[in-house]
């Protein structure tokens, strides 16, 4: 569709990329049944984005929803000097109401494999994602690895019950979970209520699936020629599933994590957690009259979802060729020994930035537990479940609007230092919340993210947290709860801590991560399952807002900023 292209204008060195997007609801059969999907100009998933380092990306979104707003987040772009256009409701804008166009405009100024997505109510489980790639630019840095062609796949999962519906269970006495998914999705294909590998499985619970090829739901086919190297650009933009990705009869070589490149290893699998992004390399080395299956899987939770499925096709083979091996079988989903071996392989590329030494300008610890409030099931981090004001806090911060939030912070560490992280919380209740957390401006922030039980005895969940504005050196994960003399692990001989945007906690376990507060703006930090977040697992930090230059208005015109504006609210006074 032509308005899916972009068009280009360079000046001298630097371009733009200028989109016209319009979002609706569509019906759409992204696994075979037909729903309603939020699209991008009428199709889903939404348009892929690819630049290069130090363009600019001009985004001009219209909502043609008929009654909700919109915003849209570009994931792993880091916004400096732009946080208004990252996107999230309540923190950077007011949401784009029906009718209405916005225009984002931000440079990319770091290559990698990022993704993009909705991030207001749960938008984005409704379809509301595509992929963003950024290529090194012309002049700049050349890639520590090379290829001979590449591939993106955007992963999610997808359920046939309303985002709507789901929220209402969420919010409801008694609480009703989402559940798993109906099926997984590689770059918005999936199969429900049939599979492609029911014919190696005499005895599959599943028919197998008919498919002319052109459907909507028909895998996704990479054609390639046999002994080449090829690059697999991967992002996880899953509501809920944690997963894992792997090719049959072929390793893969994992060279990017987030944007980031890192120190590459071979592996026959990768775990991917929502809100990350991998490339990994493989060499068509094997038997070229065959083609092989991708297969991706659920892991971190108990699976009641088929893997996903996508063919690589050995060119000159027909498509429609059946590999002869049936795909790649997903490793037990909680073998949490082998997720975090995984996790550990990950480390920073040799002669990338190491993390700045701690010199604890600041530790703040993160407890997260599932709690109750008036009836409620919802997740809070030390006791406050976070929720989302009406005024975006860039605003309200920039203009002094102190009755915007609460002005009290937020506990910088656990309520009880004695919290038992393995049984579920002696006291179930927290509070809701929206107070944030302002970080000196150019400080050394460590963060200890750690996981407890939830409601239930024996049970403790997977939570890949997201950081928006920022990347942060993964120091290290550890089982049970931190304790003093906990950090001596991060300085484990020879280990690189690897710079990601998110990052997971395991089960009972912590993560520490280390970051530098030196981009002004206000960023949401928080789990990036998308019903987590929306039962309140996430903070809001902020930093050197005071350095800004005057917030756009079309970003603010609501709530106590929007008063303003119109003269009708409380002044600021900065
Ligand atoms: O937030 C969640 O709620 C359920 C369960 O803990 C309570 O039903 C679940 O699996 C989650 O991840």
């Amino acid at each position: 569709m032509a308005m899916c292209l972009a068009t280009r204008a360079s000046s001298g060195a630097a371009t733009t990329l200028h989109y016209k997007w319009v979002v609706e609801n569509i019906f759409w059969s992204p696994d075979g049944q037909q729903n309603m999907v939020m699209a991008i100009n009428g199709g889903f998933p939404g348009p892929n984005i690819t630049a290069k380092v130090g363009d600019t990306v001009e985004v001009e979104l219209s909502n043609n929803l008929n009654t909700e707003g919109v915003v849209i987040h570009w994931h792993g772009i880091r916004q400096f000097t732009t946080p208004w256009y990252d996107g999230t409701a309540s923190v950077s804008q007011c949401v784009i109401n029906p009718g209405q166009t916005f225009l984002y405009k931000f440079k990319v100024d770091k290559a990698g494999t990022y993704f993009y997505h909705g991030h207001y109510g749960m938008q984005r489980e409704a379809g509301l994602y595509g992929s963003l790639i950024v290529e090194e630019g012309d002049q700049g840095q050349k890639e520590p690895f090379q290829y001979d062609g590449e591939f993106s796949l955007l992963l999610s999962d997808w359920w046939h019950q309303t985002v709507y519906q789901q929220e209402v269970g969420l919010s409801s006495d008694p609480f009703q979970w989402i559940n798993e998914p109906q099926s997984l999705l590689i770059n918005g294909r999936g199969q429900y209520n049939c599979s492609l590998a029911s014919r190696y499985n005499s005895s599959a619970a599943l028919p197998e699936c008919s498919l002319g090829g052109g459907e909507q739901w028909a895998p996704n086919v990479l054609k390639v020629l046999p002994n080449k190297t090829y690059r697999l650009r991967i992002a996880s933009t899953t509501s809920l599933a944690s997963l894992n990705l792997a090719i049959g009869g072929h390793n893969v070589t994992v060279v990017e994590a987030d944007g980031n490149y890192v120190q590459p290893f071979s592996t026959t699998d990768v775990d991917i957690y929502s809100g990350e992004t991998y490339s990994v390399l493989f060499t068509t080395n094997q038997n070229p009259d065959e083609n092989y299956w991708i297969s991706v899987g659920v892991r971190g939770r108990l699976p009641q979802t088929p893997q996903a499925l996508a063919l690589v096709n050995y060119l000159p083979n027909h498509a429609s060729k059946f590999p002869t091996s049936p795909p790649p079988v997903t490793p037990q989903w909680d073998d949490y020994n082998r997720s975090k071996a995984f996790s550990n392989r990950i480390q920073g590329l040799e002669g990338t930035t190491p993390p700045p030494p701690a010199d604890y300008d600041r530790r703040i610890m993160l407890l997260n537990t599932q709690n109750t409030i008036d009836g409620l099931t919802v997740w809070a981090i030390n006791n406050v479940s976070l929720s989302f004001p009406p005024t975006p806090y860039l605003g309200a911060l920039k203009y002094g609007i102190k009755a915007a939030f609460d002005q009290t912070p937020p506990p910088d560490t656990f309520p009880d230092c004695r919290y038992d992280i393995m049984s579920p919380p002696a006291n179930p209740n927290a509070t809701t919340g929206n107070a944030i957390y302002t970080l000196d401006f150019n400080s050394t922030v460590d963060v200890i993210l750690q996981n407890a039980n939830t409601l239930q005895p024996n049970d403790s969940e997977i939570h890949p947290w997201h950081m928006h504005g920022h990347n942060f050196w993964v120091l290290g994960y550890g089982d049970g709860k931190f304790q003093r003399g906990d950090e001596k692990l991060f300085e484990k001989a020879g280990r690189r801590p690897p710079l990601k945007n998110t990052a997971v906690i395991f089960p009972f376990g912590w993560t520490a991560l280390r970051f530098v507060a030196d981009n002004p703006g206000a960023w949401p930090f928080h789990c990036h399952i998308e019903p987590h977040l929306h039962m309140g697992m996430g903070v809001v930090i902020a930093e050197g807002v005071e350095f800004l230059a005057d917030v756009p208005r079309e970003t603010l015109s609501c709530g106590l900023t929007g008063m303003m504006f119109s003269g009708n609210g409380e002044e600021g006074h900065n």
